[in-house]
């Protein structure tokens, strides 16, 4: 049964929300496919009472808040962890766990939503994306700048654990880019990167001046089957397995030859978690580099093509999104993330493809039934 707690100001949409969770300080987490080799060891540190945290993730109906929820959920129960937004949920969400709405813009309502929900980590993830902030610079830097320092001054008020994601885009053409390692020049050519370079620095800033417990995850591209991506520059690679199985044809964007780095969302959700739960002092830097496998439109393409031998693409490139691939790495150097917290991916591109065109296949033959 559902159950709607009414707050000052705040309503959450609950479930039976567990005020009692104990949870031993070393415990399991698994990998994809829930298989025995998956399992890793995960630690457990500064939870706000020695219990799960208690987690709000913000921008939580993008392409990855609803996957990362499933895996909290999973990890720490369903009601510990609180979806919000500024948009409405579809049905299938909203009855998943708790949603609640909140806009980052609204400095006292975060607030607010923090204190009456005894929050202790915060996943940040609201922000406008590469493509759609040139178009809209006014809206990027309000959401990307603005909203991100309303999550850094009550994350610090409130002794939170903040996670931020930054982005391949926080390089720029002088940066190395094949690989871009984890300290080099950054000048970024969009709003988008000089938002994340933005808060990077000022996310390490308040760590070494408050010791606010900020981490931050540079993604490479993600590829999704359930979530559509929310306006970027890699969008291309979820939108040509939808067009693969949908009509056989596909027209990217970007040049065939546009090499990027990219990564399945089972992998970036897991090696979320796996960072926020590694001990504090494992942690030589706040930020890092993560990676998985780099490929351009035509490898994607030749890969696809190996299943589905009819798939036909043409390029009609977007000078826009062709200009911000260009100024953007064609590998990240991780290194640092295997050896300090144990990263490491399980998805290279034929995992992906097979994957992908598993879930996106299933999904279309779904909707053909209804
Ligand atoms: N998807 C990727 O490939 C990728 C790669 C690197 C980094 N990232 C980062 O990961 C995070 C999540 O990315 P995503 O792909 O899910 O993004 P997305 O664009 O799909 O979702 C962003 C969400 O933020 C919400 N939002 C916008 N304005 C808001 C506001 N004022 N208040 C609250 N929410 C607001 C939107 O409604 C949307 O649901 C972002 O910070 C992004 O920069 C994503
Ligand atoms: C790479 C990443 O930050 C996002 N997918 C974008 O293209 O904008």
């Amino acid at each position: 049964m559902l159950l709607v707690q009414l707050m000052r100001g705040a309503a959450v949409h609950a479930g039976n929300r567990s005020p009692h969770c104990i949870e031993p300080m070393v415990s399991w987490v698994w990998g994809p496919s829930a298989q025995p080799s998956g399992l890793r060891r995960a630690h457990f540190s500064s939870c706000a009472d020695g219990d799960h945290p208690m987690v709000l993730i913000t921008g939580g109906l993008g392409q990855l808040g609803v996957a990362l929820a499933k895996l909290l959920r999973r990890r720490f129960g369903n009601n510990n962890v609180i979806l919000s937004d500024i948009r409405k949920p579809p049905d299938h969400v909203y009855n998943s766990g708790p949603f609640i709405f909140s806009d980052i813009l609204d400095f006292k309502n975060l607030r607010e939503i923090v204190v009456n929900n005894n929050i202790s980590w915060l996943v940040h993830y609201s922000a406008v994306l590469s493509a759609v902030g040139e178009r809209n610079v006014t809206l990027a830097k309000e959401v990307n700048i603005t909203g991100f320092h309303n999550i850094l001054d009550i994350a610090t008020e409130h002794s939170l654990r903040v996670f931020v994601p930054s982005t391949i885009g926080a390089f720029g053409p002088s940066s190395p880019r094949d690989p871009a390692p984890e300290l080099c020049v950054q000048r970024p050519r969009t709003i988008y990167g000089v938002s994340k370079v933005h808060a990077e620095l000022m996310g390490e800033y308040y760590h070494h001046r408050y010791g606010l417990d900020f981490r931050c995850l540079r993604y490479p591209g993600i590829i999704s089957a359930d979530s559509q991506p929310g306006g970027g520059t890699t969008d291309y690679a979820v939108q040509i397995f939808h067009s693969a199985v949908k009509t056989g044809q596909f027209e990217c964007y970007l040049r065939g030859d546009t090499q990027l780095p990219m990564m399945y969302i089972d992998d970036c959700v897991r090696a979320t978690v796996e960072f926020l739960e590694a001990p504090s002092d494992t942690l030589v830097s706040r930020t890092y580099n993560i990676n998985a496998m780099n490929f351009s439109p035509e490898e994607l393409t030749e890969q696809i093509q190996k299943v589905l031998p009819d798939l036909k693409v043409v390029y009609s490139v977007d000078p826009v999104r062709q200009a911000i691939a260009d100024g953007w790495p064609k590998a990240l150097d991780d290194s640092a993330a295997r050896r300090d917290w144990g990263w490491k991916h399980e998805y290279e591109l034929p995992e992906l493809v097979q994957t992908m065109l598993t879930h996106v296949s299933q999904g279309a033959q779904l909707a053909r039934a209804f």
